[in-house]
């Protein structure tokens, strides 16, 4: 298995890199014995304002082939944080690569949203990207926290 975040955007060095990077790397400690990869992180940029067309063409070169998609967008699911591990865990045990997808700041183009096979939603509201990022990588650790049963989920 392998899990890829495909994300428009560069993420300069700063308070949510740091972030992303820490959540990373705690999901990358709790999950090695769980059987999850560390996350790959790609990061895509259209800098000739192609709009969320280029931008999907840009994310669909860099997903995977064959990876489950999964896109994050305000529109989705909510899952709670133990369905989201459970659905994790399924991934990994169906031994299926994941790639979670997050669009930029004018979102996701409809039809990479309709190839995905989950579309994860943080709430109604919209956030920024980046912290979107940030979220996405706390609960991938939150996930491995749940699934090896220690005391960080608390819920
Ligand atoms: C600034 S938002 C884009 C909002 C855009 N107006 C739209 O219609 O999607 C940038 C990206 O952050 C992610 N995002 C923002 N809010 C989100 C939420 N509530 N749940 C899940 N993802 C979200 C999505 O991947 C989105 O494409």
């Amino acid at each position: 298995m392998r899990i890829d975040i495909v994300a428009v955007g560069r993420l300069k060095k700063g308070p949510e890199a740091a972030l992303v990077a820490d959540y990373l790397d705690r999901f990358a400690r709790t999950g090695r014995s769980l059987g999850f990869p560390a996350v790959t992180v790609h990061e895509v940029e259209d800098r000739r304002g192609g709009g969320m067309a280029a931008e999907a063409e840009l994310l669909a070169r860099a997903i995977p082939a064959g990876a489950a998609l999964v896109v994050l967008d305000e529109r989705g699911a909510q899952p709670t944080s133990p369905e989201f591990a459970a659905r994790l865990a399924g991934f990994r045990d169906a031994a299926r690569d994941l790639c979670l997808v997050i669009g930029g700041a004018d979102g996701l183009e409809a039809g990479l949203r309709d190839r995905a096979e989950w579309q994860i939603s943080f709430g109604r509201m919209v956030w920024p990207h980046l912290l979107v990022r940030v979220m996405l990588a706390e609960q991938l650790y939150r996930a491995a926290t749940i699934l090896a049963g220690s005391p960080y989920h608390r819920a």
